[in-house]
């Protein structure tokens, strides 16, 4: 991999100077290729953790051709150097942002959504000019492996390689000084990822995890908050970064809230535990060691005292575990203190919005936070006396899919921003560029600093106090 990292050096140089239109055209052959592919894809999905078309549809290619679309319809935009206007002792000066590309990127993504998360970075870097590396994950290999081969197909090694392997695969590709590094997957990954880049001084975005809040107060459309939040939790069957980890409900709407929850998953998923295991459109969990995981956060949560009021079965043989949802949890239950990453969902009560705020502003600060109101003050409240990656007001894990919104998190659920301009900018430097003139101001402080000279300067410090007009 050194060598395939040594070639694309040239590549990148040259890359400076790629026009929109090249940059346009790798990411339209990209495209084609992926369309080329649908049915092996379905295959692959189904072969690595038994996901639906529709899901591989609806959460795989549309974020991937979604991200496409808008990059292809806005790049010559964002390539243009961006115009600012002197600041008052810059008069006599023209100055602008140059976005270049960063050069030699690297791409390490989770198993949670292999395709997505792979290739949607990989469209911003295309579209921000760089070469890349990949290292998708190795717990889904159908789908790494056949990303492999498209991108092979697609491009030569110089331009954009995918390397297939574990940690040591990642280990070995964090040893090389990339310009950028782009990766997706838990925070104490995280932490290793910057570790390495460290070295190099190498810029990074880090795209992490950990547990997203969710509150449904008491003024909340009860029927909606159902229907959302059983999607965002049950997609990809809870392993969703952003999937709602915990739900606070006002005690006076939660046995509501409850058979709001349950009439939805029996529509969706089946009447019976039987219909419910058989539904072909709940993805399995994605390995044994997983399934074992989160079966071990369900049994912990039921000794202690919780009552799942609906799902609860598990077949660790066939990575099943039911959409389940779970009353009366205990404090102090392991599912209340790490990232849940499978179909549990823990409902909590709480009549103090103040408390569950300061309970949540007591823990890391989240990737996603949820509120379900329609009290304007409430929201508002929530809103600014918390802090996340990003948040949905009666709606959850749709803030991903929004092409004009940042998304990433902040300080333990990540560092930086990907989707649309916000990627392109992730893989750009925004490189400042000055062009004098003979008539600029500041010449008028340079040496010799005669008395008169100091004069002058001083006098122009003091107007800086005046307000901008
Ligand atoms: N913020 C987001 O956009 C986002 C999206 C999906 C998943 N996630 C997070 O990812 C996590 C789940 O995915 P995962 O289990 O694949 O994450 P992970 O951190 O275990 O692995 C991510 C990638 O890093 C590699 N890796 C693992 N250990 C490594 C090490 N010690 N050194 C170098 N590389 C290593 C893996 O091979 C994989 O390619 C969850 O925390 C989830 O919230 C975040």
């Amino acid at each position: 991999m050194a060598a395939v990292f040594a070639r694309q050096q040239e590549t990148a140089i040259r890359w400076r100077e790629s026009t929109a239109a090249e940059r346009i055209d790798r990411i339209k052959r990209l495209r084609e290729a992926l369309l080329d592919n649908r049915d092996n894809f379905y295959a692959a999905f189904a072969a690595d953790y038994r996901k639906s078309p529709s899901e591989v549809e609806a959460s795989e290619f549309l974020p991937v051709l979604e991200e496409m679309r808008h990059v292809l319809g806005r790049l010559k935009r964002w390539m243009k150097p961006h115009k600012l206007w002197p600041t008052t002792t810059m008069l006599g000066t023209s100055a602008w942002v140059q976005c270049q590309p960063r050069g030699r990127v690297l791409i390490v993504a989770p198993w949670n959504y292999p395709l997505s998360l792979c290739l949607g970075p990989l469209v911003s870097a295309l579209a921000a000019g760089n070469t890349a590396i990949i290292k998708p994950s190795e717990m889904t290999p159908a789908v790494s492996g056949l990303m492999a081969r498209i991108i092979a197909k697609v491009f030569p090694e110089n331009e954009v390689a995918l390397f297939q392997g574990s940690t040591p695969t990642s280990t070995a590709l964090l040893a090389l000084p990339f310009d950028h590094i782009f990766f997706t997957g838990s925070p104490a990954v995280g932490k290793v990822v910057m570790t390495a880049a460290a070295q190099h001084l190498t810029s990074v975005t880090l795209e992490l995890g950990g547990r997203s809040p969710t509150i449904v107060d008491e003024s909340a459309n009860l029927t909606l908050a159902a229907e959302t939040l059983m999607w965002g939790k049950f997609i990809n069957n809870g392993q969703t970064c952003v999937a709602p980890d915990h739900v606070y409900v006002h005690t006076s709407v939660k046995p509501a809230f409850i058979d709001e929850c349950k009439k939805v998953l029996k529509a969706r998923y089946g009447e019976t535990p039987g219909q419910q295991k058989a539904s072909q459109d709940l993805t399995r969990i994605v390995n044994g060691r997983h399934t074992q995981r989160v079966a071990a956060l369900l049994s912990d949560a039921l000794a202690r005292g919780a009552v799942a009021v609906a799902g609860g079965e598990v077949d660790e043989a066939q990575c099943y575990v039911a959409p389940t949802l779970l009353d009366q949890v205990p404090a102090g239950a392991d599912i209340l203190s790490t990232e849940i990453f499978g179909p549990l969902l823990p409902i909590l009560s709480y009549s103090d919005l103040d408390q569950v705020i300061a309970e949540i502003n007591a823990g890391p600060k989240p990737l996603a936070l949820y509120f379900w109101s329609r009290k304007q003050a409430h929201i508002d409240k929530v809103l600014t006396r918390t802090s996340s990656g990003g948040a949905c007001i009666n709606h959850c894990v749709a803030q991903f899919a929004h092409g004009n919104l940042p998304f990433g998190g902040v300080n333990n659920s990540g560092i930086g921003n990907a989707h649309g301009v916000y990627g392109f900018k992730a893989f750009s430097h925004e490189r400042a560029v000055l062009r004098s003139s003979p008539l600029m101001l500041i010449k008028l402080f340079f040496p010799p600093y005669t008395l008169n000279r100091y004069k002058l300067i001083r006098q122009v410090v003091d107007m800086l106090r005046l307000p901008m007009i």
